[in-house]
């Protein structure tokens, strides 16, 4: 998978250089490309931003730097139909989820777009639309400075997704949110600590028990922090055994 990042603030992607998505870029699974705005400008002082028409408050990014950069990342030209999913984090974008993260990690190449200051001209997603497969997208209902923030966490969510990113696929399985649940507690050595014992099922060895265990965690937390996802809940998704708890 090919992503693209620009920004204006390229050393704020480092961390991708980091842990597992920087050992899957240096595996090769993952070609991240990140290139600061800024070399897509012609002035001298590498203006990105100007006044809004119609006035408010802030400055909004200019499109032509945008448009420059975007095109970068249209080269080599895509081979066959499949277009770039062009990413640009904002808070008026579609909740970016587990689901979504799975969506994308299929993509062949992802380009993201960090706004900075007010937003970037709306031209510039219309004009994209011309080249890419454009989706705002939002982590969240709460204001950041820009996108980039946002990109880490798509990244990451998206990144360890791609097949042979994470060592044991088997750990993507039970996680919060693969089933629409959140995930159960997890404990470790010791079993008594600071006179706290684990839950005594867990040295049972009973790996019948050890399951319906977990589920019921994952039941119970669901409900009690996330009941907005026990609404959303597929009732295929609940066996027989979740039906009776
Ligand atoms: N919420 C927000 C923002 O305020 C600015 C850029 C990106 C996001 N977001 O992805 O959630």
């Amino acid at each position: 998978m090919r992503i693209d990042v620009f920004s204006i603030f390229p050393e704020y992607l480092a961390a991708l250089d980091l842990s597992l998505i920087g050992k899957a870029r240096q595996d090769g699974l993952l070609d991240v490309r990140v290139k600061d705005l800024r070399e897509f400008t012609t002035d001298r002082h590498r203006t990105v931003d100007d006044t809004p028409y119609g006035g408010g408050a802030g400055m909004v990014m200019k499109p032509e730097p945008w448009a420059q950069a975007l095109a970068t990342a249209l080269d080599p030209a895509p081979e066959g139909p499949a277009r770039p999913t062009l990413i640009v984090p904002s808070p008026a974008g579609e909740v970016f989820t587990q689901k979504t993260a799975y969506e994308l990690a299929g993509a062949g190449h992802l380009v993201f777009a960090c706004g900075r200051y007010e937003g970037i001209d709306e031209r510039v997603l219309e004009w994209a639309g011309e080249h890419f497969t454009v989706r705002p997208m939002s982590l969240g209902d709460y204001v950041l400075n820009g996108g980039e923030v946002a990109v880490l966490a798509m990244v990451e969510a998206i990144g360890r997704l791609v097949p042979g990113v994470v060592g044991n696929p088997e750990s993507l399985v039970e996680e919060s949110h693969s089933d629409g649940l959140l995930e159960y507690p997890v404990y470790t050595k010791p079993s008594q600590w600071r006179e706290r014992p684990i839950p005594e099922v867990l040295l049972s060895g009973n790996h019948a028990k050890i399951a319906r265990f977990r589920r019921d965690e994952q039941l119970r937390r669901t409900s009690e922090r996330r009941p907005d996802l026990i609404a959303k809940l597929d009732p295929s998704t609940l066996d027989k055994a979740d039906k009776a708890t």
